[in-house]
């Protein structure tokens, strides 16, 4: 089924602020939650918005297009066309019409083809965030924005719960991550349909968004539903908040792993080697840290390294009973020999 702009019925009620001429809470919340986030860049900064013509993008763009004057910024937009529907040039014109008369300048459009390494989730994410990339760079931004609301931020910690993650993951999507920001992850959905609304923008509707297939929409429309039902109003708020203090929990445990590695683990020409004696007297949290990056040295995969493989390599050091080897993502062995766990990447050719 092609996308369509979204049909959702304007209500009297959510109007009635903007034709008392009074500015709407929800366009009031969007636009102090942009403000909050770009507040120190410094002047002439170039910030795009990444805007699929979604509703929480769209009114992004919109509270950006308002603010960047008065913070002195400029502001663009970068629509992004995955071309996986068969009316997706037509969606990704009209997003960028809606931007251009927000105001916004440059507006691009990139078109991309996604691949199918990941999934076609995965797959359609990096190339997005690849054209996001090479937008910035073509600009001249130092800051590319995302619409990720509190609503994303809660699916994603229940997601990763439902996963058996760790804190990295339940720590959610970072505010700032490089040239990224997501100025929107304490701001309800609720306030961004409702800003469009009453800014008489139309937002697209993703097809996608509604599809069961999708492990996001069924936690979206039939998981955080029952959870409201059963434990109270507030579930959403509650998660997101869960991952703000995961997030700042994790950084320490990441910061002082990091300290650990300078230390503990070192590469060769051929090898990573983890010396077993410093690794041993550490606490596990920051230990398994350690050796987690350790792996990615050595070429696995962040995606493809289990908390299981690295329990595995982390038995060399607090559970050694003579195993021989374990066989890592993307080819890579680990073994103990001497006071050392040696990872090694496959030989190929
Ligand atoms: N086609 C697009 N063009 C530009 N930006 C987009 C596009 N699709 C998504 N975005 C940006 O990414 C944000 C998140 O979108 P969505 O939730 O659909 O993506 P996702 O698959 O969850 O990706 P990720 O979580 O990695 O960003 C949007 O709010 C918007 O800012």
């Amino acid at each position: 089924m092609p996308g369509s702009p979204d049909s959702t019925a304007e209500s009297a009620e959510q109007l009635v602020d903007s034709r008392r001429g009074k500015l709407h809470p929800a366009v009031a919340r969007v636009r102090e939650a942009v403000r909050a986030a770009l507040r120190e860049l410094p002047a002439d900064t170039t910030v795009l918005v990444a805007c699929s013509g979604g509703a929480d993008s769209l009114a992004l763009a919109a509270a950006i297009a308002f603010e960047a004057p008065k913070l002195r910024l400029r502001a663009g937009a970068v629509i992004v066309d995955h071309g996986l529907q068969a009316d997706s040039a037509h969606a990704a014109a009209i997003a960028a019409d809606q931007c251009r008369s927000l105001g916004l300048d440059p507006v691009e459009v990139r078109a991309v083809e996604v691949g199918s390494e990941g999934g076609p989730e995965g797959a359609a994410r990096a190339a997005r965030y690849d054209a996001l990339r090479a937008a910035a760079d073509q600009f001249g931004a130092d800051v590319v924005l995302l619409a990720h609301t509190r609503d994303d931020q809660a699916e994603t910690v229940l997601l990763g719960l439902a996963r058996g993650s760790g804190a990295r993951s339940l720590a959610g999507m970072a505010p700032v991550a490089g040239l990224l920001r997501r100025p929107l992850l304490e701001v309800p959905r609720a306030s961004t349909a409702a800003a469009c609304i009453a800014s008489g923008l139309r937002p697209w509707h993703d097809p996608h968004n509604d599809d069961p297939q999708y492990r996001r929409v069924r936690v979206r429309h039939e998981v955080l539903p029952v959870l409201e039902e059963a434990l109270g109003p507030g579930v959403t708020e509650a998660l997101a908040r869960t991952a703000g203090l995961l997030r700042a929990d994790a950084d320490a445990l990441d910061a002082l792993a990091a300290d650990l590695a300078e230390t503990a683990v070192r590469r060769t020409d051929d090898e990573v080697l983890c010396d077993i004696g410093m690794l041993e007297a550490e606490p596990e949290a920051i230990r398994t840290r350690a050796l987690r990056q350790a792996a990615l040295e050595a070429g696995c995969h962040a995606t493809d390294l289990t908390a299981g493989h690295v329990a595995a390599i982390d038995a060399f050091v607090t559970g050694w009973r003579g195993q021989r080897w374990i066989d890592l993502p993307q080819g890579v062995r680990a073994m103990r020999r001497g006071g050392f766990i040696h990872l090694k990447p496959r030989v190929t050719g």
